[in-house]
């Protein structure tokens, strides 16, 4: 048995260039605000966490986090690595109580889970590694043959550029694709009709075979929700998502009982007993944990666990390797999400510019390797003069 030795955490800030996003790309908890200017002219992951967990043996797990990632570095630095080091990596439900129980008092959600989560998600990457096994094989196999995947970007635009955003995209195999929605409720009937506008032309694209998710990105509010809900009913979006602030668990409830178009969240929920909540109080049809905030693997597999005796399918948020592996590994898992290999524009698309690894949707799917040990990710080179890193 080989013990933990050490734990490395590095920030990684893009100083590369960057595609500037068009101005109100989507809705978010700010527009609630009074303020000047576009909320989103600050929405940026230009950040990510790495998370390396190494055992004397010289093994490296990598987990990562890309939630405020230099808060996290010094949350995991101060707090969370003295809890694991000296511990055997086998024994993570242990030492994920531990780290849960021994920060209870701030932890439990944000910085904290977001901090469990990044180490836990590297010692699965060591259990993989020392077992020489991929991560889905010591969760529950493959129950896939490939993993649908459904196209995530299609930010709110002008109505012919997210127009020609979609045809390029069918021509790719995708049958499932998000859009952002640009207006909320301090837009009024007018920002209603910009909204509509353009899930009608998106359906006008990818027609009705296919499937259309909608993103609120916690931009709305119970009462907006409410009035936009009969109106989308007849584009049939497969879901609706964050429609509402994520600890607005009551309007979820609401908006999902309405069942009028299903309603998914759960990318800003954190913890087993956060999410159990979700479930329990049927606030959401489709759960979106991300794995590197919610608790990581150990936390993940646990509420997968909850959802599927409720039969709430889970979708995490973000695609990458962390949660592909989950879903690989659960038939209650669908599909993913897949954030298409972009020049760095919000940020979603980082992971590719900090990992190697992380599988090509092709025709829609994309594949796990069953002989990959542990994630299948390492840390690249390839674009290191486009960051600065600090240790
Ligand atoms: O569901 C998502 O992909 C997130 O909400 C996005 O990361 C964010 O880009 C908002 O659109
Ligand atoms: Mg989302």
């Amino acid at each position: 048995m080989t013990k933990i030795k050490s734990v490395r955490t590095r920030v990684w800030n893009w100083t590369g260039p960057t595609v500037p996003p068009t101005g109100n790309f989507c809705t978010n908890a700010s527009d609630a605000l009074w303020m000047k200017g576009d909320a989103m002219a600050s929405f940026r992951f230009h950040q990510w966490l790495t998370c390396e967990v190494e055992t004397e043996d010289g093994t490296i797990g990598i987990g990562n986090a890309a939630l405020a990632p230099t808060v996290v570095k010094q949350a995991i630095d101060d707090w969370y690595a003295p809890l694991v080091v000296g511990e055997d990596p086998f024994d993570y439900a242990y030492l994920w109580e531990k780290m849960y129980r021994r920060t209870h008092a701030w932890g439990r959600k944000g910085i904290g889970m977001t901090a469990i989560s990044a180490i836990d998600i590297a010692i699965w990457d060591l259990m993989g590694k020392l077992t020489g096994k991929p991560v889905f094989k010591l969760l529950g196999g493959r129950t896939k043959e490939k993993i649908p995947v459904y196209y995530s970007k299609l930010y709110a635009g002008p109505v012919e550029s997210m127009q020609a955003e979609a045809e390029e995209a069918m021509k790719h195999g995708y049958t499932g694709f998000k859009s952002r929605f640009g207006y909320g409720p301090k837009d009024g009937m007018a920002g209603m009709r910009e909204n509509l506008k353009r899930v009608e032309a998106l359906r006008e694209v990818i027609g009705y075979d296919n499937d259309l998710m909608l993103e609120c990105y916690m931009g709305w509010n119970l009462d907006y929700a409410k009035r936009m809900l009969p109106k989308l009913a007849k584009y049939e979006p497969r879901w609706l998502e964050e429609p509402v602030i994520a600890d607005d668990v009551a309007g979820y409830a609401e908006l999902n009982a309405m069942n009028i178009v299903p309603i998914s969240g759960g990318e800003h929920e954190f913890s087993v007993i956060g999410c159990a909540e979700l479930i329990n109080r049927k606030a959401v049809s489709v759960l979106q944990y991300d794995t590197n905030r919610v608790g990581g693997i150990t936390a993940a597999q646990k509420i997968n666990a909850i959802a599927e005796a409720a039969q709430i399918p889970v979708i995490p948020h973000a695609g990458q390797m962390h949660n592909y592996h989950l879903t690989m590994a659960n038939t209650n898992c669908p599909i993913s999400e897949y954030f298409p290999v972009f020049d760095v524009e919000v940020g979603n698309e980082l992971f590719y510019y900090i990992f190697e690894g992380d599988p090509e949707a092709v025709d829609g799917f994309l594949q796990l390797d069953d002989d990959k040990p542990g994630l299948g990710i390492t840390i690249s080179d390839k674009h290191l003069a486009n960051f600065e890193i600090v240790e």
